[in-house]
């Protein structure tokens, strides 16, 4: 499948990278458009055809057009790439918010179109990948593009669209939450008087080791908390100051709700 790819910044980036490093797409079968310079000199190291601009179907003659720019510049952006679908490409987008009905304004609604929500551990085989497919997009396309979203990890397909803000708001976004985790604990360590680099490294190898502990999803994360739990110990001190009152739950569904309610604005 030739797939040309249109903006190739953190999330697009992250996801070419293991479609291309896992064998699944041969760089000869791949194309990027991307402005910058640095950009595209990070996809070329990879093997693939960069463009400055669109190029023409002739030129590059994509099966796949993956649109991986910004929502706020799709609209600006994505009418260039109608002939490419009006000679038969399919679009991925990873976009967040933007619902497969504006697609289908820009391309009709013959076109296969895939929405992705994806997430950057992508990058390295362990992203979150999931997806909803317009009525266009037949059996065969999907499964192609199934098999790119397996190099970046689990791959789910959603029931329907409407689930997306929510999925944006829990997986899209929330690498980001564990990450600011990993830095609160962090620099709770240094408050109690660790050295930076100690209390980074503390923290950092206590989420990992946490994650995959809890990642075949065999031992339910309450139990997994309760063996950490020594009665009247330390961690049960630790836990009282998320746990009371739910303090940690509920600024968890505020944070969840505030994502959510971004991403259905960004859908207007
Ligand atoms: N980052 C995430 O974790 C994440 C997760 C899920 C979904 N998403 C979605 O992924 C999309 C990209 O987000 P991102 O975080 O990767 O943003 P980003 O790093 O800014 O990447 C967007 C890229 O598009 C380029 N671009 C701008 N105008 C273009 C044009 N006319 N043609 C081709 N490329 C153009 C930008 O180049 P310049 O920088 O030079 O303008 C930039 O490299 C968004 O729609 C977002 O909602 C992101
Ligand atoms: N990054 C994008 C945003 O912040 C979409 C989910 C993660 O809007």
């Amino acid at each position: 499948m030739r797939v040309l790819m249109v903006g190739c910044g953190n999330m697009g980036f992250a996801m070419l990278k293991a479609w291309i490093e896992s064998g699944c797409l041969s760089p000869d079968e791949t194309g990027v458009v991307e402005p910058s310079e640095e950009g595209r000199a990070r996809v070329a190291a990879l093997g693939a055809s960069t463009f400055a601009d669109p190029p023409s179907p002739d030129d590059f003659g994509a099966e796949l057009i993956v649109l991986a720019v910004k929502p706020q510049v799709m609209a600006d952006i994505a009418p260039a790439y109608r002939s490419a679908t009006a000679r038969g490409a399919a679009v991925l987008s990873i976009a967040a918010g933007l619902p497969i009905r504006r697609y289908e304004e820009i391309y009709g609604d013959q076109t296969p179109i895939i929405r992705v929500m994806p997430n950057t551990p992508a990058a390295i085989g362990e992203g979150m990948m999931a997806y909803i497919a317009n009525d266009a997009a037949g059996g065969a396309l999907i499964a192609n593009v199934r098999k790119l979203l397996e190099t970046n990890g689990a791959v789910a397909e959603l029931e329907e669209e409407s689930q997306m803000d929510a999925v944006t708001a829990i997986s899209g976004s929330g690498p980001a939450y564990v990450f600011h985790f990993i830095e609160a604990l962090a620099e709770a360590g240094e408050k109690l008087g660790l050295s930076a680099d100690l209390a980074a490294l503390l923290a950092r190898q206590t989420a990992l080791g946490a994650a995959k502990l809890a990642a075949d999803g065999e031992t339910d994360p309450a139990e997994l908390r309760r063996q950490v739990t020594s009665p009247n110990g330390t961690t049960a001190a630790g836990l009282a100051m998320m746990m009371t009152d739910d303090r940690l739950k509920t600024m968890m569904a505020e944070v969840a709700d505030a994502a959510r309610r971004r991403s259905i604005e960004l859908s207007s």
